[in-house]
């Protein structure tokens, strides 16, 4: 899915359009005009509301409107970028400067989209290090543990962009064979509240992460978890999960399997149950079951 962004420049507010990947080359070689209309037209009732409040010269809105009530016959009206430009086409803006492309994002919703993105370099790849007497040297040697508030052991995890699937959860630094890495945090609900929270978020197109501890109780991470919820599933993990009781209540924990260099990313084995409606799996691993469930 991609958004096209339009920003009026008379009002600063923006009127996000949702379309097909399969329609990119379409949006890419056409005027401005042609992409507003196409993405007008392809939306309900709703459409023409947002359009009235961005504020655009009053021809412009007969235009669209008339294209959205699908009249056949068609005022010719050029509008210009006093009413309205798109991110992403930059052979439209006239001064040649285009401030982004199209913006890839998964839905509106997902505020840490962006964590996904090219730029944000992974950390590098480490090797073990010998030193000179040969032995292999230990990067958490000399490390103060130091859990935070989300009972993250900071600078263990950062989230990047996963050849896996979309965002996923690497290390920052070597970690040791059966070292506690990050709690699974969210919030603790009962086993029908999830089912019902996981409708809604469906409902909505909001992703949703949820971690089951037992058949009562499951932690939803969707709106209050940390980054534990991007890591991803692997057939053939560096990672396991463990339920820890701190002051007598369940935790969940990952653990790392094996020694987990920097830069590689974690992954666990989700252990969903076999289902009709198949996940392929895309660890990559040699051990790989094809899909996750
Ligand atoms: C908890 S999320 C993991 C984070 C996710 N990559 C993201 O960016 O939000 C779980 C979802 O990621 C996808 N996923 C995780 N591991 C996968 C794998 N090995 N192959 C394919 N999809 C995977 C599946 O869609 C799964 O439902």
């Amino acid at each position: 899915m991609f958004i096209v962004c339009c920003r009026t420049k008379t009002k600063n507010s923006h009127l996000i359009f949702e379309m097909n990947s399969a329609d990119d080359e379409f949006y890419k070689n056409r005027s401005l005009i042609e992409i507003v209309l196409k993405l007008s037209s392809s939306n309900s009732n709703d459409m023409t509301a947002a359009i009235r409040s961005l504020g655009l010269s009053s021809d412009f809105l007969k235009y669209l409107l008339e294209q959205l009530s699908g009249a056949k016959e068609f005022v010719k009206c050029k509008p210009t970028y006093k009413d309205v430009d798109v991110v992403g086409s930059t052979k439209e803006i006239p001064s040649g400067c285009a401030r982004t492309g199209i913006v890839v994002r998964k839905n509106n919703y997902d505020m840490f989209s962006w964590l996904a993105s090219r730029h944000r370099k992974r950390p590098k790849l480490s090797t073990i290090k010998e030193d000179s007497d040969g032995r292999r040297s230990n990067s958490l040697l000399n490390e103060v543990k130091c859990w935070n508030k989300n009972k993250t052991l900071t600078n263990n995890v950062g989230v990047y962009r996963s050849d896996i699937h979309g965002r996923g959860l690497f290390c920052l630094r070597d970690i040791e064979q059966g070292e506690n890495i990050i709690e699974y945090t969210g919030e603790v609900i009962r086993s029908e509240v999830s089912d019902v929270r996981e409708r809604l978020y469906n409902k909505k197109g909001i992703d949703c992460y949820m971690f089951r501890i037992d058949q009562d109780i499951v932690v939803d991470a969707t709106m209050n978890g940390n980054s534990s919820r991007f890591i991803n599933h692997s057939c053939e993990p560096n990672c396991n999960s463990k339920i820890e009781f701190i002051h007598g209540k369940k935790h969940i924990i990952i653990w790392a399997k094996r020694k987990v260099l920097q830069g590689e990313e974690l992954t666990y084995d989700y252990k969903f149950p076999l289902e009709d409606d198949k996940i392929k799996c895309r660890c990559l691993s040699r051990k790989c079951r094809k899909y996750l469930n």
